[in-house]
């Protein structure tokens, strides 16, 4: 069966290429893709320090209390996984950390400066990238294009100086789509970069996703059910890229349904249920918490302990 990345002469010779390395050869490819995917900007906290702060944050929509004075960091290096039953708040985390709503009251702080009402775009720039429950890509353009698009967001230089070709924009647009490359490499799917987006199974779309929020060098990631739609297969690949994202540098926060994957592969759980932080603690621990288990069960405390 012909695909249409075999049209795609540049990309495939990359993956083509890297399939005949040797195994010495390939250790030091994933390297130099790995360097060039690491986040290249100053962050002020040290790795262990909260990086993000929720503090007090309470986010009401009409008579209805979707946070509920929820306070949680989110330390440097770590991946944390938010968790709870559905309708618990946690989108709803997201959103107030990444400026599609605002707190009612309360603050979040990113390396201790209150986001305040900063907007989106600003938000992105200050280092906060997330993906979205349901994917969001440009479906016309390609996967390349997608995350090229992505790390528009850090450039320096503006529309007049692209119209102008200025030697600033060129240079940068360059190491954009150099950048782009390695990041679809390093989530696997560089050898579809030359196809549109709508084209890609979904896996790859998922994967894209990723690649899209890291090419803006978030200080801190936050993927929203990335394993939605996955088989067992998908999702022990998924762990690993997750993984893979930590040990480069990134700082994850991961909203996930799937327990084995959330257990698996976080460091630190946050649990909430109806707008409140019912739990905070290792894996070990949340697994065992009986409100944690009372929650999901929906029996009341008592009954579950
Ligand atoms: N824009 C909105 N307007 C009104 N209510 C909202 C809005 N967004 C979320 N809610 C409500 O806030 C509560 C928390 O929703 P949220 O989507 O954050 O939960 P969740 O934990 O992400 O759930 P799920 O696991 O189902 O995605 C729910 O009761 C939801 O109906």
């Amino acid at each position: 069966m012909s695909h249409p990345h075999e049209e795609a002469p540049v990309e495939g010779g990359l993956v083509a290429e890297v399939a005949r390395m040797s195994a010495a050869e390939r250790a030091e490819h994933e390297a130099e893709v790995a360097e060039a995917v690491t986040v290249d900007r100053d962050i002020d906290v040290e790795v262990g320090q909260t990086l993000l702060e929720l503090r007090d944050v309470t986010l009401k929509f009409g008579g209805l209390t979707a946070l509920d004075s929820v306070s949680f960091g989110i330390r440097r290096g770590e991946i944390l996984g938010l968790i709870g039953p559905n309708g618990a708040g946690k989108t709803t985390c997201f959103n107030a950390m990444t400026g599609v709503y605002r707190p009612t009251s309360g603050q979040v702080l990113l390396e201790d400066r209150p986001l305040g009402k900063a907007s989106r775009h600003q938000i992105t720039q200050r280092g906060i990238a997330r993906t979205f429950q349901n994917i969001r890509l440009f479906g016309e353009m390609t996967a390349l294009e997608n995350v090229v698009v992505g790390t528009d967001a850090r450039h320096r230089t503006s529309v007049v100086g692209a119209l102008l070709r200025l030697p600033r924009h060129h240079r940068e647009e360059k190491t954009a789509v150099e950048r782009a490359m390695a990041l679809l490499e390093f989530v696997g799917i560089a050898d579809r970069a030359a196809d549109k987006a709508k084209n890609l199974p979904y896996g790859y779309q998922r994967r894209l996703e990723i690649a899209r929020a890291m090419a803006t060098e978030p200080k801190l990631l936050c993927l929203d059910e990335p394993a939605a739609g996955f088989n067992p297969a998908e999702k022990d690949e998924l762990m690993g890229l997750i993984r893979k994202i930590r040990d480069d540098g990134y700082t994850v926060l991961l909203i996930e349904h799937d327990m084995k994957l959330v257990m698996g592969v976080t460091d630190r759980i946050v649990v909430l249920e109806f707008g409140k932080k019912i739990a905070d603690g290792l894996p070990s621990e949340i697994r065992e918490n009986p409100a944690v288990i009372a929650a999901y069960l929906g029996v009341p405390d008592d009954d579950a302990a």
